[in-house]
């Protein structure tokens, strides 16, 4: 029988509503003892590993639940299945891909609802989420995202409403795959990247979004000795506006690495357009085009490679070809 290991780290799914509908964490897991529906098909392992609301969770946290995990491959573990807050649970599922060389199942879920709500998705989708980590066919996909009944890759998928119980999408590519009763079915490959192991973190690494009419303000401010990286997520297909640009060449001429992903939902960023700001100048000075990635997802990326000590060129193809 095979032996799936739920790592709970808190949010939705693990909180519940007062009278009024102020949703808050609960001492006790509302998920413990859901173990008993898989009795006579799987081995069933629950640990509490954190009790946090998503906001509160840190690449401090991540890291240690990257080590947590790699640990429990070594363990006779066949599969395991994080629970999250899901503001932040991208993140998390998106470094656990990045930095885990297991070769394990991994999959991430939460919740919209919580545990006493009317309609809450909690335990349906820790349910997906256990047969999809326990699917034969869950190997080599890199990190998974189950919620909702859909299967996708941490690479690519997002938070895309506050609210709404499908919230979680792939924009660009779609997901991997769907779990049907009891069974995970994938359509789609996912090519792998590089991963780095990496045993301790290098930052700040800072994440700016930018609007019509910014100058250079935001990165002056952020040109300081202690500064490791910085994320810009564009405009359209990756364009700046011309006022910043003085500051973004100040922040690489300290050496400061300088990475680019378009603000827009959709697409991949690219240096197409030539006038003042545009991305041939961009990527001319010396701007990081990260192809694919969101912002959050590209400052992780580039903190994740800068921990493993790369540099230079390194650093660069690390960061920019995502799906290498
Ligand atoms: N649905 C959720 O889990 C949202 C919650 N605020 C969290 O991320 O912890």
């Amino acid at each position: 029988m095979k032996k799936i290991l739920v790592l709970h780290t808190g949010g939705t799914i693990a909180m519940s509503a007062d009278q009024d509908g102020a949703v808050a964490p609960t001492s006790q897991n509302p998920m413990a003892g859901f173990e008993k529906l898989f009795d006579n098909q799987l081995t069933i392992i629950s640990e509490e590993f954190a009790n946090l609301p998503s906001p509160h969770i840190t690449p401090t946290v991540m890291l240690s639940l990257q080590k947590r995990i790699q640990q429990a491959e070594t363990e006779g573990i066949d599969g395991i299945v994080v629970t999250h807050g899901t503001d932040t649970l991208e993140e998390t599922a998106y470094f656990l891909d990045l930095t885990l060389p297991n070769s394990i199942p991994v999959v991430v879920t939460g919740a919209m609802r919580s545990s006493n709500e009317i309609g809450s998705d909690g335990l349906h989708n820790l349910i997906s989420a256990v047969w999809t980590a326990a699917s034969d066919d869950a190997h080599d996909k890199g990190v998974l995202v189950v919620m909702n009944d859909e299967i996708h890759t941490a690479r690519y998928v997002t938070k895309t409403h506050t609210t709404n119980v499908a919230t979680f999408r792939t924009p660009t590519f779609g997901p991997l795959g769907f779990v049907s009763k009891h069974a995970a079915n994938f359509f789609q490959e996912l090519i792998r990247s590089e991963i780095c192991d990496i045993d301790h973190l290098v930052e700040p690494v800072f994440l700016l979004k930018a609007y019509a009419g910014m100058d250079a303000t935001l990165f002056d401010g952020l040109n300081q000795p202690t500064t490791k990286g910085i994320v810009i997520e564009a405009l359209g297909a990756g364009n700046l506006p011309p006022a910043t640009l003085p500051a973004v060449q100040r922040l690489l001429d300290q050496n400061i690495p300088v990475v680019l992903v378009s603000r827009c939902f959709n697409g991949v960023a690219e240096d197409v357009y030539d006038y003042e700001g545009g991305g041939i100048q961009l990527k001319k000075m010396g701007v990081t085009f990260c192809q694919g990635l969101n912002g959050p997802k590209a400052r992780l990326k580039l903190q994740v490679g800068l921990s493993a000590g790369k540099t230079g060129s390194d650093l660069t193809n690390f960061v920019s070809n995502a799906v290498s």
